[in-house]
C-alpha cells in the first residue's frame, strides 16, 4: 500500500439519527423507551464469569432470541468498505483489520469469491504472499448454512469479504449481517473495472457503510499515486482473472494516455486483420 485516503461518510456524533433524537422527538419517545427497555434486559443479563467469549455469546444469543419481538432493539453491526485499484493493498488491509479483531477475542471468518483461483483456493493471499485461511464460495447467501447456522448466529462476530466485486448478493448479505445480525463486516474489493466502470455491487454498499476507504497504488509508468487499473491485453470481458501479467496500476494521466494508445493499437490491429490475404503474405515476406 502506497497511500491511503480515508473518508468516513457517517460521523456517529453528527448523524441525522442522533440530531433527530435530540431535537425533534417528544420525551419520552417510543424510541427511547424501546432503547431503555432493551438496555435494561441486557443489564440484567448475568454473563458467566469465565471467558470474554462466553460473555459475547450470551449477549448475542439474547439479541437473536429477542429479534422477533416488535419492541426489540438488536445492537447494530458495522460495515467497512475498502476499495482501490489492483495492487493497492486491499487484501493486506483486510488481513490487518481481521487480525486486529481476532486479537481482541472476536470470532472471525473470511470469505472470498471462488472465481479467483490465482494463488490458493483455501486462503486469501496478498500480492506480497501473506496468507489467511478463508471460505472460498460462489455466493454469500450459502455461507451461514455452510458455517453452521447456530455457530454463525451466536458466536461469529466479524466477517471479512475479499474480491467483493464478484459477489452478486453482496448488498443483501452485508445489510442483513450488519443491520439484523449485529456482525461487523469488512469488505475489500475493486470499485471499478479496467474501463473505470462500477464493478459488481461494491459501490452500492456506500450508503449503508460506516466507513469507506479508497487506497492507491503506485503508477507503473511514472510512480505517482495510482487510482485505476489498466488492462494490458486485448480482452474486453469485464471479469478476467489475472495479476501483473494482465493488469497494472496507473495514475489518471497514464490511464487516459494508455487508453488512447491501446485504442490506436486496436485500430491498427483491426485494420490489418481486414487486409486482403495477398497483402498479409506480401508484408510478411
Ligand atoms: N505489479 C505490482 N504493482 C504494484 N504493487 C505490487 C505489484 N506486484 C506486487 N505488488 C505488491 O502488492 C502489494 C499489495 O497487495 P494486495 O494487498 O494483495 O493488494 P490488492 O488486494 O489491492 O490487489 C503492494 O504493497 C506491493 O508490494
Ligand atoms: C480490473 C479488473 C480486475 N479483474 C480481476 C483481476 C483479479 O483477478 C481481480 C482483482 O484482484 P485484486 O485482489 O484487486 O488484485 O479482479 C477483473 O476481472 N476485471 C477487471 O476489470
Ligand atoms: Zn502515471
Amino acid at each position: 500500500m502506497f497511500g491511503v485516503s480515508m473518508r468516513t461518510l457517517i460521523s456517529p456524533s453528527l448523524s441525522p439519527f442522533s440530531l433527530h433524537l435530540h431535537h425533534h422527538l417528544p420525551k419520552p419517545s417510543l424510541f427511547s423507551t424501546v432503547l431503555r427497555f432493551s438496555s435494561s434486559i441486557n443489564n440484567n443479563t448475568k454473563s458467566p464469569k469465565n471467558s470474554p467469549r462466553s460473555a459475547i455469546s450470551t449477549v448475542k444469543s439474547q439479541n437473536t432470541a429477542s429479534s422477533s419481538s416488535p419492541l426489540s432493539f438488536s445492537p447494530p453491526g458495522e460495515i467497512h468498505v475498502v476499495v482501490g485499484p489492483m495492487f493497492s493493498g486491499k487484501t493486506s488491509t483486510l488481513l490487518r483489520r481481521i487480525l486486529a479483531e481476532k486479537l481482541t477475542g472476536k470470532k472471525i471468518a473470511v470469505i472470498k469469491s471462488n472465481k479467483d483461483t490465482r494463488y490458493c483456493t483455501e486462503s486469501i493471499v496478498t500480492h506480497d504472499g501473506e496468507k489467511f485461511p478463508c471460505w472460498s464460495l460462489p455466493d454469500l447467501s450459502s455461507f451461514k448454512e455452510r458455517f453452521g447456522t447456530e455457530e454463525y448466529e451466536n458466536r461469529l462476530d466479524v466477517i471479512g469479504i475479499d474480491e467483493a466485486q464478484f459477489f452478486g448478493d453482496l448488498y443483501e448479505f452485508c445489510r442483513e449481517a450488519a443491520d439484523k445480525e449485529g456482525k461487523t463486516v469488512i469488505v475489500a474489493g475493486l470499485d471499478g473495472d479496467f474501463m473505470r466502470r462500477r464493478f459488481g455491487s461494491v459501490l452500492d454498499l456506500i450508503p449503508i457503510a460506516n466507513s469507506v476507504t479508497k487506497l492507491t497504488s503506485r503508477c507503473e509508468v511514472c510512480g505517482k499515486k495510482a487510482s485505476f487499473t489498466m488492462r494490458k491485453t486485448e480482452e474486453r470481458v469485464t471479469e478476467l482473472i489475472g495479476g501483473a501479467e494482465v493488469y497494472m496500476p496507473v495514475c489518471r494521466n497514464h490511464y487516459v494516455c494508455g487508453q488512447s494508445v491501446l485504442e490506436t493499437a486496436r485500430a491498427v490491429l483491426d485494420s490489418s486483420s481486414t487486409k486482403t490475404p495477398d497483402v498479409v503474405v506480401a508484408s510478411s515476406l
